[in-house]
C-alpha cells in the first residue's frame, strides 16, 4: 500500500468534492478558523523559505528557518495581500498577520464590502495592527511580492469590474505574484479563464490537487505549482471519492512501479513480449524506424515492424534486433496488407501497434489490425483511417483491448459530437473511453489518459520541447513495447498507457534540460529514455 504523501500526491479533485471534503473535517470538529490558522501558517511558512531575497538585509537564511524575526526597521520587502470576500481573503490575512509579526512591510488591498465572518475579523484585526488597508488599485503602493487571495475554489461566476480590471491592472505591474489555492478568475474544475485571472508566478494548491492544474488553458496562468498538505485524513477522501470514477496524477513512483522491471533470473525473448508494428510508408519511412526506437527503448523481447517492402532494408539497418515483414505495397508506397511469413499468424503478438507513418491509403491493413482479436493500439493515420471508419461503431465489434492515442485534431475527427475537448478535455477523454470502450489518450501539455469505466490519468509534467513532428510515433513503439510485455500481467491497461506517458514526457524534460527545449527532436528523444530509468 503506497504512504499517505504519495496517495494525496496522486489525487485530483474538483471545487464540488472539495468543498465536501472540508465540510465533513469540519462536521468531525475542526474549526474552521483553526484549520485557516493551519494552512495559512504553512503557506507563510513557504513564502519565506522559497523568497529569501525577500529579506533586503545581510541575514542569511539557514536551511531550518522557522521564521526569522526582522526587526522592522530592517525595512524588508513590501508585501502587497490582495484580498476577496471569502476564505480565500481569510488565508491571505492570516499571512499578512504573520509577515507583518516578522517585520515585512505589508499593505492590504481589499476591494469587497461583504466578506464572509471569518474573513472580516481577519481583516479588522490587521487594522487593529496597523497594516494599510486600500480598497482601490489606484491606491496602492509599490511591491516586491503580491500574496493573491481573492478567489479560491468558490468562484462560481465570470469575474467583472471593477475586480476584473482591477486583476488585469495588478497582471500589468510584472510583480511576482503567488496564488493561494488557485489563481484567482480561474475555474477551478476546467481551468477556463472566467473572465480574468491572475497570470501566477506560484500557485499554492491547498490539501489536494485541483482539476483545474492539469487543464491545459490554464498552464500559462498557474506559474510554478506546488501542493501544500495540510493532513487532510485520507478516510474523509475516500468517503467523498469512493463511488466516483478516479482522476488521478500520474506519479514516478506509481509508474516506476508499473514497470516491468526487475525481470524474473530465468526468462526468455518469448516471455518478455511480442509486439508487432504495422507502420511506415515509402513518404514516411522515418516515422517507422521512430516507433520500432520507441520499441526497443521500452525493453520488449521480441519485435516484428511490418512495413512496406521497399522500406525493409532500410529498417534492418537501424533495427537489426527486429524481425521486418516487408510487406507489398500500393503505387503510392502506402502498407497495402499484412503478409506475415507462413507459420506466423497474428495470435503469436501479445500486442500490435498500427499507424505512425502510414498514410492515409493504408485503409485495408488497418482493418485487418482492428479485426484482430489482440491488444491493439492505433495512432496517427491509423486513428484517422478508424475516422473514417466510424470509430464507435468500428470498436464496438472489438473484445480485445484497443488503446487510441490522439492529439487534439485527431481527437475531434475520431469523435466530433465530444465538444468540450477544448475546454474540459479530462471530460472530452473520459467521454471519448466511454463511448468507444477503448482506452483514450488525448497528447496535450498535461495529457489525459481515461478508461471507459471513467478513470482518469493525468500526467503532470511535460516540456513543449516534445511539440515535434515524431515525437507521437516514439510514444507508441514504447507503449506497444510496454503492452506486449504486461500481456501476461494483470496490470490496469490505462496504468501501462499512463507509465508509457510519464516515461515518454520525462525523457522529454531531461532532454530539454540537458539540450534546450530546441533540442529534442524525436530520434534524440528516444536516445533518452533509458535515461529516465537510470
Ligand atoms: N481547501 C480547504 O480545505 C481549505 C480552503 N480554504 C480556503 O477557502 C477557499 C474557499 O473559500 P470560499 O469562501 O468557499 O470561496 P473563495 O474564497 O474562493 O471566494 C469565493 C467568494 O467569492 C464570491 N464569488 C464567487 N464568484 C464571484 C465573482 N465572480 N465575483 C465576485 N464574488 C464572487 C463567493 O460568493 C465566495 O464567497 C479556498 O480556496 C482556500 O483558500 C480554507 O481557508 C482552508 C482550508
Ligand atoms: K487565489
Amino acid at each position: 500500500m503506497e504512504d499517505r504523501q504519495e496517495q494525496i500526491s496522486q489525487v485530483v479533485v474538483t471545487a464540488g468534492q472539495m468543498r465536501d471534503i472540508e465540510k465533513r473535517i469540519f462536521a468531525a470538529g475542526m474549526p474552521v478558523v483553526a484549520l485557516m490558522e493551519k494552512v495559512a501558517g504553512l503557506i507563510a511558512r513557504r513564502i519565506l523559505e522559497i523568497s529569501p531575497t525577500l529579506l533586503q538585509n545581510t541575514f542569511s537564511i539557514p536551511a531550518n528557518t522557522r521564521f526569522l524575526r526582522v526587526s522592522p526597521q530592517a525595512g524588508g520587502s513590501r508585501i502587497g495581500i490582495l484580498v476577496g470576500p471569502g476564505h480565500n481573503g481569510g488565508d491571505a490575512l492570516v499571512v499578512a498577520r504573520e509577515l507583518h509579526f516578522r517585520g515585512y512591510e505589508v499593505w492590504i488591498y481589499s476591494p469587497f464590502s461583504q466578506l464572509k465572518e471569518l474573513t472580516s475579523q481577519h481583516l479588522q484585526y490587521a487594522q487593529s495592527l496597523g497594516i494599510p488597508i486600500y480598497q482601490t488599485v489606484g491606491q496602492l503602493p509599490d511591491s516586491d511580492l503580491l500574496i493573491d487571495g481573492l478567489f479560491g475554489f468558490g468562484l462560481e461566476r465570470n469575474l467583472t469590474d471593477p475586480i476584473a480590471s482591477a486583476i488585469n491592472q495588478l497582471n500589468e505591474l510584472s510583480v511576482p505574484i503567488y496564488s493561494i489555492d488557485l489563481p484567482s478568475g480561474l475555474h477551478t474544475d476546467t481551468g477556463v479563464v472566467l473572465g480574468t485571472a491572475i497570470r501566477a508566478t506560484r500557485t499554492f494548491c491547498l490539501g489536494l490537487w485541483k482539476l483545474a492544474f492539469f487543464q491545459d488553458q490554464a498552464l500559462e496562468y498557474l506559474g510554478k505549482a506546488e501542493l501544500i498538505d495540510f493532513d487532510i485524513p485520507l478516510a474523509d477522501v475516500e468517503a467523498v471519492l469512493k463511488d466516483v470514477p478516479r482522476i488521478k496524477r500520474i506519479t514516478a513512483t506509481k509508474a516506476l512501479a508499473t514497470l516491468p522491471l526487475p525481470r524474473p533470473a530465468v526468462t526468455h525473448k518469448y516471455k518478455e513480449g511480442h509486439l508487432l508494428l504495422i507502420c511506415g510508408s515509402r513518404r514516411y519511412a522515418g516515422g517507422s524506424i521512430l516507433t520500432g526506437l520507441g520499441a526497443r527503448a521500452s525493453g520488449v523481447g521480441m519485435l516484428s515492424i511490418a512495413v512496406p517492402e521497399s522500406l525493409k532494408s532500410i529498417l534492418v539497418s537501424h533495427l537489426p534486433e527486429a524481425l521486418i515483414v516487408g510487406c507489398p505495397e500500393t503505387e503510392t508506397g502506402a502498407n497495402a496488407h499484412l503478409q506475415l511469413p507462413e507459420n506466423t499468424d497474428l495470435s503469436s503478438f501479445n500486442a500490435i501497434a498500427c499507424g505512425p507513418g502510414l498514410t492515409r491509403d493504408a485503409t485495408p491493413i488497418v482493418q485487418e489490425a482492428i479485426a484482430v482479436d489482440r491488444p491493439l493500439i492505433l495512432d496517427a493515420d491509423g486513428l484517422n483511417i478508424l475516422a473514417q471508419m466510424g470509430a464507435i461503431a468500428t470498436l464496438k465489434k472489438r473484445q480485445a483491448v484497443t488503446i487510441l492515442t490522439p492529439h487534439t485534431g485527431e481527437f475531434q475527427r475520431l469523435f466530433p459530437d465530444i465538444a468540450n475537448a477544448k475546454y474540459d478535455r479530462v471530460k472530452a477523454v473520459q467521454a471519448a473511453a466511454g463511448q468507444s470502450g477503448a482506452v483514450v489518450l488525448l497528447k496535450g501539455a498535461r495529457t489525459a489518459i481515461a478508461n471507459p469505466q471513467g478513470g482518469v490519468w493525468i500526467v503532470p509534467e511535460s516540456t513543449p520541447a516534445l511539440a515535434r513532428g515524431g515525437s507521437g510515433d516514439v510514444l507508441t513503439g514504447l507503449l506497444g513495447g510496454l503492452l506486449a510485455q504486461a500481456a501476461t500481467k494483470q496490470i490496469p491497461v490505462e496504468d501501462i498507457v499512463a507509465t508509457a506517458a510519464w516515461w515518454h514526457s520525462q525523457a522529454g524534460i531531461i532532454a530539454a534540460q540537458e539540450r534546450t527545449e530546441l533540442g529534442v527532436d524525436a530520434f534524440t528523444l528516444t536516445q533518452y529514455l533509458l535515461k529516465v530509468l537510470t
